[in-house]
C-alpha cells in the first residue's frame, strides 16, 4: 500500500496532467479513429471476400511499420494483422520496441515509415493501458472510472468493470491511498471501459501477484473472447503462453508471430521461456535499438 506521501501523491497528480490524464486517452482513441483506413482491412487483392469469421477478423493491421527517435531506428518493416476474439502477446527483451510498437498501434505515436490501420466501427475504437498509469490522486477509485466513463459516448457499467478487474472492494478508495498493483488494476479497468473494438495494454501484470497476474490474462482471455482484439505486452512468459498468439520482438522486427505452441515447437522446445531464450538470446544488456545517420 502506498504510505500517503504527499509528495508522492504530487507527482502522481503532476504526472497525471502530461501522461495518463483523460485527455491523453481520449487522443489515443481520436487518433487511432483518424488513422483508419476506409478500405476494408480484409483486402483479399479482387478476389471474393469470405465472411470473416471471429476468429479472422482483422482489427488492426500495420504495413511496413518503422519507428526512428532521433538517430536511433527502434522498429522497422513491421507488418502485422491483429485479430478480433484473440489475445495477441507482445514480449521481448528489454528496449525491444514493446511500448513503441503498441503506442504506434493505439495512435499514440506517429510512426515515422509505414502505415496503422484500424477499425472503427465501436463507440470507442481504441482502449489503451499505458505501462505506467497515472490518475488524480484525490478521486476515489469509483470517481476516476466514472469520470472516464463520462467521456464515452457508450452506456457503461463503472461496479462490473470494478468487479471485472478485481477492484470492487477499494472502490471508495482514493487513488493515492491504493498500492501499486491497485493502480494498475484500475489502468486496466480504464482501458476495457466501452468495450473498445482494439484494446493495449502496455505490461498490465507488471507487479502483480502470481494469482492476480493470472487473473489477468485470464480476464484479457473473456474479454478477447466477446470479440475485440487484445494486444498485451508483457514479460510474464507464463501469461504470454496463454494468449492466442505471441509475437516476439527482436534486432527491430518480428521474429516470431505464431501461436504459443507453435512458436515452441519452431524453436524445438516445451516452453515459452525456453523459445524466447532461443530466439532473443541470452544477452544480459538492454536493446538500444540501431543506430542509423540521419
Ligand atoms: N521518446 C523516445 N525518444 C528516444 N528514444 C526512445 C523514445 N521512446 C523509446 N525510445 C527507445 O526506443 C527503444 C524501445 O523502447 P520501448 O519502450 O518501446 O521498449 P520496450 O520493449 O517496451 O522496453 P521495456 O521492456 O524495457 O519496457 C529503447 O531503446 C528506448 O530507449
Amino acid at each position: 500500500m502506498s504510505d500517503g506521501n504527499p509528495e508522492v501523491a504530487d507527482e502522481t497528480e503532476e504526472a497525471d496532467v502530461d501522461e495518463a490524464s483523460p485527455d491523453v486517452d481520449e487522443a489515443a482513441a481520436d487518433e487511432a479513429a483518424a488513422d483508419v483506413d476506409t478500405q476494408s482491412l480484409e483486402d483479399t487483392g479482387g478476389a471474393p471476400a469470405a465472411e470473416p469469421t471471429p476468429e479472422s477478423r482483422v482489427v488492426a493491421r500495420t504495413d511496413g511499420l518503422g519507428v526512428r527517435f532521433g538517430d536511433v531506428q527502434v522498429l522497422s518493416d513491421v507488418d502485422l494483422a491483429v485479430q478480433g476474439g484473440a489475445v495477441t502477446a507482445v514480449v521481448g527483451a528489454n528496449g525491444s520496441g514493446k511500448s513503441t510498437l503498441l503506442r504506434a498501434l493505439a495512435g499514440l505515436l506517429e510512426p515515422t515509415a509505414g502505415t496503422v490501420q484500424v477499425v472503427a466501427d465501436a463507440a470507442r475504437p481504441v482502449g489503451f493501458c499505458p505501462q505506467d498509469p497515472r490518475f488524480r490522486a484525490h478521486f476515489t477509485v469509483d470517481e476516476t472510472l466514472s469520470f472516464y466513463a463520462s467521456l464515452l459516448d457508450a452506456a457503461v457499467d463503472v461496479d462490473d468493470t470494478l468487479e471485472l478487474v478485481g477492484l470492487g472492494a477499494v472502490a471508495d478508495r482514493r487513488v493515492d491511498a491504493l498500492s501499486g498493483g491497485m493502480i494498475r488494476l484500475l489502468g486496466i479497468a480504464q482501458a476495457v471501459l466501452g468495450d473498445p473494438e482494439l484494446l493495449v495494454l502496455d505490461e498490465p501484470a507488471s507487479g502483480l501477484d502470481p494469482s492476480l497476474r493470472a487473473h489477468i490474462f485470464e480476464t484479457l482471455r473473456d474479454v478477447a473472447a466477446t470479440g475485440p482484439a487484445v494486444v498485451v505486452a508483457t514479460h510474464h512468459l507464463s501469461g504470454a503462453a496463454t494468449a492466442d498468439r505471441v509475437l516476439v520482438l527482436d534486432d527491430g522486427g518480428v521474429a516470431a508471430d505464431d501461436t504459443p505452441e507453435a512458436v515452441m515447437a519452431d524453436a524445438g522446445v516445451d516452453s515459452l521461456d525456453a523459445a524466447f531464450t532461443a530466439i532473443v538470446g541470452d544477452e544480459l544488456a538492454v536493446r538500444a535499438g540501431t543506430e542509423v545517420g540521419e
